[in-house]
């Protein structure tokens, strides 16, 4: 890229993007042969149902957090690493626990079990371990899961239902219920995989814009949506009648009651299945809103969680470089570059101008850029963090908003050339643990540097030093020996 010219390069970026994002998810429902003009929007962004109606206030917040799960589901191609231990707790406390280490001991149908290989699962992951048998057993329970992003709790439900259905019976038994439409996409895509050698269950969306004949009765054994239609699909429609489903997942729970009616609409989902019927619900995150959802959504539930890893600064180093202007930060940022071999690094800036102009910059100066910026589509953005992974940028700039709650693999250099603050200008604490945590991933050291260019930014990095109670060192950007040294 060193002789392209910025926007030449962006188009192809974009380009790329664009190509990936329509396979990401044109044409699959068509797969089902019962969706059509599921995409009622050009917009690839995580839309929800009460759309149209008048937007809350914190509306953004919301969408961006369907966003950001979305992003991480497609940027993501294995499980996320961790060693904590899950916390059970049984609805029976004198009920023996079982665990299971490989998926053998499930005993599942001979189709699924191919299909879970197929799919390159050896073993099952921390969560399944312990969810798995709890959800498959006889009679079945209900479970309520709490487990960060990745650590395959997706994956541990589609296996539940695709195990309960009778395909012989031409009606729907399991319904799962997705805060958006993109999200629905992606858990269907998981069902069609590993049921790919169990091709007599069939699947169907109950998403806006799939219109179907008044009068009815779907034959589908599973049904994949949002709670706004599938609401009108059990009552209004009568599509399918709720008395005969044996499985209802509520996916993401912490992303469903951001969006406002999506908590009600569930609750009314719920008050129509059988008693026996048997509920799971599932949240990356497990605050006090959640929790109280999701104790009306699972009568007598058994309770997994398993802690985040924790992030930690024990292995990074960080510094800061005293500047007077944007331009002084680019120029410091050269210094570095001249000075030290830098594999990968992301840059966090505080606006898309910024993060546009420091791309251009960067490109200007001969580096292979990747931006990240706001008005991207999620599958863009998806194609931008792939392209960069897979090496073809070696800086990827960002800014807050973009970058916030996604995970990028390991990088060698984090630098802020903003630091992260919040909506009051207060320093974010949470956000610059994140960002820097990218670095020292592994027990590898990594490098963090932040660019300070006020009195007020100065004031942020002492109050960020004080929180974490770390020193940030002082590195003068000028002096070449000294960059070096912090390459050791
Ligand atoms: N037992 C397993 N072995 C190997 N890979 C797995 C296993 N279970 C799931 N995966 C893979 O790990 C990734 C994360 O799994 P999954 O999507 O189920 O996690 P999740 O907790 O539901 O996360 P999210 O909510 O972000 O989707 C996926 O790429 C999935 O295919």
């Amino acid at each position: 890229m060193a002789t392209d010219s910025w926007a030449q390069a962006v188009d192809e970026q974009e380009a790329a993007a664009e190509s990936i994002g329509s396979l990401q998810i044109r044409d699959k429902p068509e797969e089902n042969g019962t969706v059509s003009n599921a995409r009622d929007s050009n917009s690839g962004a995580a839309k929800s149902e009460t759309e149209g109606e008048t937007k809350p206030a914190d509306e953004d917040d919301n969408e961006d957090k369907a966003a950001q799960s979305l992003l991480n589901k497609l940027i993501r191609n294995n499980l996320v690493n961790t060693t904590n231990q899950v916390e059970v707790l049984q609805k029976d406390p004198n009920s023996p626990l079982y665990s299971v280490k490989s998926f053998e001991e499930l005993r599942l149908k001979p189709q699924l079990l191919q299909g879970v290989y197929a799919m390159g699962f050896n073993r099952p992951s921390k969560i399944q371990e312990t969810a798995l048998p709890m959800m498959l057993a006889e009679p079945p329970q209900n479970l309520i899961a709490q487990s960060q992003s990745g650590t395959g709790k997706t994956a541990a439900f589609v296996l539940a239902m695709l195990s309960h259905v009778d395909p012989n019976n031409k009606y729907p038994q399991c319904l799962c219920v997705s805060p958006t439409y993109e999200l629905a996409l992606q858990t269907g895509k998981v069902i069609e995989q590993m049921g790919k050698y169990y091709p007599e269950v069939k699947l169907v969306y109950a998403i806006r814009g799939n219109k179907l004949q008044r009068g009815m009765k779907l034959q589908e054994q599973i049904v994949i949506g949002t709670p706004g239609t599938m609401l009108d699909w059990c009552s209004k429609f009568k599509f399918i009648d709720p008395k005969k489903i044996r499985v209802f997942v509520l996916d993401e729970a912490d992303v469903m009651i951001a969006t406002q009616g999506h908590q009600d609409q569930s609750i009314r989902i719920q008050r129509m299945l059988p008693r026996n019927c048997q509920m799971l619900l599932f949240s990356a995150t497990f605050e006090e809103s959640v929790w109280n959802f999701a104790q009306r959504i699972v009568p007598d539930p058994n309770i997994i969680k398993l802690k985040r890893e924790e992030e930690t600064l024990d292995t990074i180093k960080q510094y800061f470089v005293l500047c007077n202007s944007k331009e002084e930060k680019f120029q410091a940022l050269c210094n570095i570059y001249g000075a030290i071999t830098i594999a990968q690094a992301m840059i966090f800036c505080h606006t898309r101008k910024t993060a546009g102009w420091l791309a251009g910059e960067l490109s200007r100066e001969g580096h292979q850029v990747a931006l990240l910026s706001g008005e991207m589509q999620v599958e863009q953005r998806a194609a931008v963090i792939e392209r960069f992974r897979d090496g073809k940028e070696k800086v990827l700039v960002t800014t807050n908003v973009c970058a916030r709650g996604i995970d990028v693999e390991q990088v060698s250099v984090v630098i802020n050339f903003d630091l992260p603050v919040d909506k009051d200008g207060n320093p974010d604490n949470e956000t610059y643990l994140h960002r820097i945590g990218r670095t020292g991933r592994f027990g590898k050291r990594g490098l963090a540097i932040n660019m300070v260019d006020s009195k007020m930014s100065m004031n942020i990095l002492n109050r960020i030093q004080e929180h974490f109670n770390k020193k940030i060192e002082r590195l003068d950007t000028d002096d070449l020996d000294e960059i070096e040294k912090i390459a050791n």
